[in-house]
């Protein structure tokens, strides 16, 4: 059928034909080359079985044994398990495994056929062969994207599955529970196999990618019912020696940055923040990874994720992703082995992957907000390409050497270096290629981008390590002082925050004495104002009264003689220009005695006088010298000062 080119007429989609025309039924494929690779893994999973009877077959992993020429010393070959062997860090580099390839054609959709679309994809289950038909150009205009002037032909691809959905009454008819038993079951073996697993789907915005991922309640989709399965062999497995513990999380990827699905909306968003580590490669920092025990609890979260996943209406899909998602599940397995009191330890993480679509702005009528998100999600999509792009370049060269790794542009956008692990590394990958049936330009496009990813090649390795008892011993000894260190820490750091609060409490209280001590000065210096004050006033008054005294002393007043000398005229003395004076003061302070008494009254005074200003001193040095510093008194106590000098 390869490049024949075939023309439509209208009719339905119709029934996958083998290249002589017979339907075929996907029971009777012809699968000679799996089984083959199942047979040669199948010994392995036997030798597993018998020293592992407690792990369930699904959950059979390739056996381990240590290898002398082994290039990476540490790292353990799968050929049969040797517990006597033990090594933290268990894993084999395989021997690459191509990524897995899968074609889903989507039905009609409503809009297609009221515009009368014809489908131009057909598939061939015996061969595994999609092929893109030209569509009708002469004379008709039922399939809109039709452009006259272009040629069309007619291509031909080989996947590792062509999923044919697109007529519900077709025998072939690929529903979502086949879609899962030819996938998902398989590589839900790989998780308990330990390995880690991607699957993400592909294609042009509306040609079902969600559908194929998500589903709806009626139709699961590959992510729930991976989680059903993931949950119903954990439970069928009743063996005590092994306990499994499955955690989750959720991001999209929009408009370049990172959201955490599991968290609820904020406005603004939060984005989180995308880094590497040495072992784990890129991983989103702060992202919440929650433990569920339950189909029921990790429904729960996935519902709370896609509510909150950014979803818009455009002419090509009602609902239409409009950021990458990624749902991740980590599965830990530990296996306790009783005789050789060895533990083991698988971890595998389950990555599925719903990518936005490609669009071309005219076909999806965007505009403004939804341009912009169109235009971030292709360059991201472009990018991808240009990944799997190198890593086919690269694995088509027989050695695919350091040199070819480096140029794989995985930085070039943030979706392809979170995806780095799952694309050319460390990973069973596989990618469903959903197409509508109706768009020649834009299915041959995702085919292409299909067909390129058919040559990848991934190196996944069993995640698990092996303790043995005294490694075991080890570790809990180790985890003991790491737990001692900590306690010691944290009682230091009880410690110091006691001894902080006794300083603080101290502190206070030196802060209120302080206040208290300032007051009493500033009481005490309201109080020696007064003083001052009322002494000022004394010692005026004071000095009043001495200076007449003095006054009087020096001036004192004659006294007329009492005895009829009152009517006497009195004699003018020379230069009193005729005035007459008694000779007796007028005081009549005329005896001796008097005039003792008035000057031991001066003296008095005049002691007086110097006690009040020792007691003024007195004061002002109190004053001045009570702790007080004078530059606390400020502008006021400088004149206190001046007043006291003044004193
Ligand atoms: N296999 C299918 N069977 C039935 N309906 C399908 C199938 N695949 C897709 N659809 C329907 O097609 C429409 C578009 O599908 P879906 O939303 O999954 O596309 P998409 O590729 O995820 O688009 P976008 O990239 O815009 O998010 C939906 O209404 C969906 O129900």
């Amino acid at each position: 059928m390869a490049g024949a080119t075939m023309e439509y007429d209208g009719s339905p989609p119709t029934t996958p034909t083998t290249p002589s025309g017979t339907r075929i039924r996907f029971a009777d494929l012809d699968t000679s080359d799996e089984e083959s690779s199942t047979a040669e893994e199948q010994s392995d999973y036997d030798s597993d079985q018998e020293l592992h009877p407690e792990i369930p077959s699904s959950a059979s992993a390739p056996s381990l044994r240590s290898r002398d020429d082994s290039p990476h010393p540490g790292t353990a070959y799968y050929d049969q398990y040797d517990y006597s062997h033990s090594s933290a860090a268990m894993g084999k580099q395989g021997d690459g495994a191509n990524v897995r390839v899968v074609v889903r054609v989507r039905g009609f959709l409503p809009r297609e056929i009221e515009r009368g679309a014809t489908c131009i994809v057909s598939m061939d289950p015996a061969t595994e062969t999609t092929t893109l038909n030209a569509p009708i150009q002469v004379g008709t205009t039922q399939n809109a994207r039709v452009n006259a002037r272009k040629t069309y032909e007619s291509k031909t691809f080989t996947f590792d599955n062509s999923f044919w959905s697109a007529n519900r009454n077709d025998p072939h008819y690929a529903d979502q529970e086949e879609i899962y038993n030819a996938l998902g079951e398989e590589f839900l073996d790989h998780n308990f196999e330990g390995y880690h697993t991607c699957i993400f789907a592909y294609g042009q915005t509306g040609a079902g990618k969600s559908y194929t991922m998500m589903g709806t309640p009626e139709n699961p989709g590959l992510i729930p019912r991976t989680c059903e399965d993931l949950f119903e062999r954990i439970e069928s497995n009743e063996s005590p020696n092994i306990s499994y513990n499955v955690r989750v999380s959720y991001f999209e990827v929009y408009n370049e940055n990172v959201r955490d699905l599991l968290v609820p909306k904020r406005d603004p968003p939060y984005n989180l923040k995308v880094r590497e580590s040495p072992t784990e490669g890129p991983y989103v920092k702060d992202l919440t990874e929650v433990q569920v025990r339950n189909i029921e609890e990790v429904m729960r979260y996935m519902r709370m994720g896609d509510a909150s996943r950014t979803t818009a209406s455009t002419k090509m899909n009602d609902t239409s992703s409009r950021s990458h998602a990624v749902f991740t599940l980590i599965l830990k397995q530990i296996y306790h082995d009783m005789d050789t009191d060895e533990t083991t330890e698988r971890m595998a993480r389950i990555r599925l992957v719903d990518l936005a679509g490609s669009e071309r702005a005219n076909a999806t009528g965007a505009t403004g907000v939804r341009l912009r998100e169109g235009s971030n999600i292709n360059k991201s999509l472009t990018t991808l390409g240009r990944v799997i792009a190198a890593l086919a370049e690269a694995s088509n060269k027989a050695t695919s050497s350091r040199k070819n790794k480096d140029v794989v542009p995985y930085r070039d956008s943030v979706l392809t270096w979170l995806l780095k692990d799952s694309l050319g590394g460390n990973s069973k990958t596989a990618m469903i290629a959903c197409i509508s049936p109706t768009d020649y330009d834009e299915t041959l496009s995702t085919l292409r981008y299909a067909d390129q990813a058919k040559k990848i090649r991934n190196r996944a390795i069993v995640n698990q390590d092996m303790v043995s008892s005294a490694e075991r011993d080890a570790q809990i000894e180790e985890m003991q002082e790491t737990i001692r260190n900590l306690q010691l820490n944290v009682s230091q750091a009880a410690n110091a925050k006691k001894q902080s609060e006794a300083a603080t409490q101290q502190l206070e209280e030196y802060q209120a004495q302080v206040e208290r001590m300032s007051r009493m000065m500033e009481e005490m210096r309201q109080l020696s104002e007064v003083k001052m004050r009322a002494l000022n006033t004394q010692n005026d008054a004071l000095k009043l009264h001495l200076r007449l005294a003095v006054d009087s002393l020096k001036n004192p007043i004659e006294v007329k003689a009492k005895d009829n000398k009152e009517n006497e005229p009195v004699t003018p003395r020379d230069g009193d220009d005729g005035k007459q004076w008694n000779e007796v003061e007028e005081w009549g302070y005329d005896d001796e005695e008097e005039m003792d008494e008035l000057e031991i009254g001066v003296v008095s005074l005049i002691e007086d006088i110097h006690l009040f200003r020792r007691k003024l001193d007195d004061d002002k040095f109190r004053f001045f010298h009570s702790g007080e510093p004078v530059r606390k008194l400020g502008q006021e106590g400088v004149l206190k000062q001046r007043d006291v000098n003044r004193v």
